[in-house]
């Protein structure tokens, strides 16, 4: 039997069906309830073996497709997150052997869509595979956990309650699919400076509580209620920040979307369509308006990062 010498993965992307933000910790995070929900956005994440006698330990990184702009580009060294989760499982492991990472990137950078934490999970998944280190699926939630608080969700995929910052997950039933709409707009937002936003704006903040509404409906597969029931804290923070994103979400209203949102810290905007169809008649009535630099249809839940190939 030859041995494997590249593993590919594909990841989603997520939006937050509810994020609920809590008073800033002594850590500088926030506790959060964040429902998560992995979508058909993917980005792909391939780990090569390379040639015996490469240095040992150095990784190879190349981005391709949407790798963003200005300064929440994403980053072709050390300091990409899915470099930092290879480095991490070889640490623990002691298996790190040369590799090659290539990211194909269709997750909007810097948008709210967790980009970022897709790869990393996908290259936990990809290295552990080729590698053969065997992970344990809570081994690997606890790594993840340290490289991001939303890295953990997309090895779950489907969709999740997050709480602590992000990162201890329960599965939600999600009892029918949900079909959304995704403007995104020119540039991405800093996660950080969003939650700092967050903090100037409410100072009084609650603890965060998960709403039931938003449970039950996701869980008979009521779109109409879920659309009600969306609701994200940050998006005040968001606005604030990128002003013309209210008119965005006011387009989506206009045209009957059954909820708007932010994603997560943004700048994208997310709508939740009756169906496809539905889908595509709202991304085409937003780019009409001129109101997002482009528009992208994907239906939810999906499941969590999965070996391809
Ligand atoms: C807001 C959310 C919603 O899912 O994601 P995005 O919409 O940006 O993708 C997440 O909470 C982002 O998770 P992630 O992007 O992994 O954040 P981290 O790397 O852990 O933290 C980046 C910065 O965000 C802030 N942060 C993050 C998580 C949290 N619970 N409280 C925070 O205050 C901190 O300022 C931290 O320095
Ligand atoms: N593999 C990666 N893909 C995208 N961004 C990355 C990656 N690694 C590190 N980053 C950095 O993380 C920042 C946040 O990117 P991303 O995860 O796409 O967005 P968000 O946190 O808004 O969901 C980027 O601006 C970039 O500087």
């Amino acid at each position: 039997m030859t041995a494997m010498t590249a593993v590919t993965v594909r990841v989603p992307a997520k939006v937050n069906l509810q994020l609920a933000v809590g008073p800033a910790r002594e850590d500088g995070y926030h506790d959060l309830v964040n429902v998560f929900h992995a979508v058909s956005v993917f980005d792909e994440v391939t780990v090569t073996a390379r040639e015996p006698g490469s240095a040992p330990g150095e990784i190879i990184l190349r981005v391709t497709g949407e790798t963003g702009s200005g300064p929440t580009r994403v980053p072709d060294d050390t300091s990409n997150l899915a470099v930092r989760a290879a480095a991490v499982l070889a640490h623990e492991t002691g298996a790190g052997t040369p590799i090659t990472i290539d990211l194909h990137k269709n997750i909007p950078v810097a948008g709210g869509m967790a980009g970022g934490s897709a790869d990393a999970a996908a290259t936990l998944v990809a290295c552990d595979t080729l590698w053969k280190t065997g992970m344990a699926q809570q081994d690997l939630l606890d790594l993840a956990a340290r490289l991001g608080s939303d890295v953990a969700f997309p090895l779950l995929g489907r969709t999740a309650l997050g709480t602590g910052r992000g990162e201890v997950l329960e599965p939600l039933p999600c009892g029918g699919g949900l079909h959304w709409v995704f403007a995104l707009a020119e540039g991405g937002l800093s996660t950080g400076e969003v939650f700092r936003a967050y903090d100037r704006l409410r100072p009084d903040a609650p603890q965060p509580q998960c709403d039931p509404a938003l449970v039950a409906a996701l869980a008979s597969g009521d779109a109409a209620a879920v659309g009600a029931a969306l609701d994200n804290d940050l998006q005040r923070a968001a606005v604030s920040l990128r002003p013309e994103l209210s008119h965005t979400l006011a387009v989506g209203e206009e045209a009957g979307a059954l909820g708007t949102l932010v994603s997560g810290s943004g700048p994208t905007c997310a709508f939740l369509a009756a169906d496809e169809r539905d889908a595509q008649r709202i991304a085409a009535r937003l780019l009409e308006a001129g109101r997002c630099a482009r528009t992208i249809t994907a239906y939810g839940d999906v499941p969590g990062a999965s070996v391809v190939s």
